[in-house]
């Protein structure tokens, strides 16, 4: 058996403690076959972690990976503007070498900073494929679907991409990828193809991710033509089912937030992306206090804009108590869980807690900087003081991704100067 031992640290547990205790990981089979303090085998490769925390790998259940290369590319507009009249026409322009060299530079980010696993929408799926088997990651990939403003050829074939997308690679790189179907909105995609498209993805058992309830601009159309709340027509549609999982959730009613929790859909939070747009604030508590499986979401890098799970536990926490107007709502502890075991849940991929059997996708914390001292309370410091640079190591299925903060699957230097000479074309065609 090949092993891997993170050594030294603390253990953050599934129920929150924190405990002295090395990790033993079982590199063939990529699970963790012990964690304790005495633990007397040999491994074949350590991992330092004196001083640090060990986490559980983060998990971005919402993301646009590739957008890296629109990073500051347009700011400062509502979502609707902002796609319309700048991303939109950028993305018209991406090729797919573009897409994948954008996906490979949130795969450094990501690895950087802790991310073990994502969900993500976008388009030349291969190439984020290709990307994600090379990194090392985990994800649940699919291709976004938008049918308004095509004729029904048009329209038909991108449903057509979609669903083969989510066929050909699940189970891609070793199984570390899975996918989904991802009709990009209620309101991007017209009704007939939404109910068609659902279908025939669940007919197959493809889960279905989509964004919703994201702005009063999304939100008020559904109201005023069909006399319905969002998510009471997604259910008709067959969209809230306990496989589906939802990006936003923000301007959600009572009704909405029992017929999500009574389907078991996931809810993505993206905090950052919803200040930046405006778009408003998450009910995240009454959600957790509902029961609904709660993750967390980077959203794309133009609208966020990294791609840092340590910034969106904290914004989390700051705008779910502003949100409920009550600084005990959102607390630390619930954005660490949804960053790992809730994200985990809603886009069912394996990860999210430090357990015996359990995916060996995790993340060591180094404690020792003045922003981490004194070390009162590691699960607030991880909601609230830590950054991803923090982060010293990162493994996922066994295999060490980042030691001692130099990536390892991906050369992060050529990766940064392939991205700004995509960008630099782009600029000149678009
Ligand atoms: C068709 S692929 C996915 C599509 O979604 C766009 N997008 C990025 N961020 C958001 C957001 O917050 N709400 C809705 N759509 C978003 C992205 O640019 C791609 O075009
Ligand atoms: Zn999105």
């Amino acid at each position: 058996m090949n092993t891997l031992r993170i050594a030294g640290g603390q253990v953050l547990r599934p129920d929150a403690t924190v405990e002295d205790a090395d990790v033993l990981v079982d590199r063939d089979e990529g699970t963790i076959l012990d964690i304790g303090a005495d633990l007397d085998a040999d491994a074949d490769e350590t991992l330092d972690a004196e001083g640090c925390l060990v986490t559980p790998g983060l998990v971005n259940a919402h993301c646009h990976v590739a957008m890296t290369l629109l990073r500051g590319y347009a700011d400062d507009k509502p979502l609707d503007a902002w796609l319309r009249e700048d991303i939109w026409p950028a993305e018209a322009a991406l090729t797919p070498e573009d897409v994948r060299v954008g996906a490979e530079l949130g795969l450094v980010e990501m690895i950087k900073s802790g991310t073990t696993a994502f969900a993500d929408m976008y388009f030349h799926v291969p190439e984020v494929a290709a990307a994600v088997d090379e990194a090392g990651l985990r994800a649940r990939l699919g291709h976004g679907v938008v049918t308004l403003g095509k004729d029904d050829e048009d329209a038909r074939a991108d449903i057509d991409e979609s669903l083969d997308v989510a066929r050909e690679f699940d189970g891609a790189a070793d199984g570390r990828i899975r996918t989904a179907a991802m009709p990009h909105s209620l309101t991007t995609v017209a009704e007939d193809f939404l109910r068609e498209f659902v279908a025939d993805a669940h007919a197959e058992d493809i889960p279905v991710h989509y964004h919703a309830n994201e702005t009063t601009d999304e939100v008020d159309p559904i109201v005023d033509e069909r006399g319905e709340r969002p998510l009471s027509y997604a259910k008709e549609l067959g969209m809230l089912t306990a496989d589906d999982f939802l990006a936003h959730g923000v301007h959600v009613d009572d009704a909405e937030i029992d017929l999500l929790a009574d389907a078991g859909t996931g809810v993505v939070h993206c905090p950052a992306s919803n200040m930046k747009l405006a778009s408003g604030m998450a009910p995240v508590q009454k959600l957790l206090d509902a029961g609904v499986t709660v993750g967390l979401g980077t959203d794309g890098a133009a609208s966020n804009n990294d791609l840092d799970m340590f910034d969106e536990m904290r914004d989390a926490a700051m705008l779910g108590k502003l949100a409920a107007d009550d600084a005990s709502a959102v607390a630390a502890g619930d954005v660490v869980r949804m960053a790992t075991a809730g994200s985990a849940d809603a886009i069912d991929l394996p990860g999210g807690a430090l357990e015996v059997g359990g995916a060996a996708d995790l993340a060591v914390v180094d404690l020792d900087a003045p922003h981490l001292t004194p070390a009162n309370d590691l699960v607030s410091h991880l909601a609230y003081a830590a950054r991803g640079s923090d982060v010293r190591h990162t493994v996922c299925d066994g295999r060490v991704l980042m030691r001692d903060r130099e990536v390892l699957t991906l050369d992060e230097d050529a990766v940064m100067a392939r991205a700004g000479e995509a960008v630099a074309s782009l600029r000149e065609r678009v």
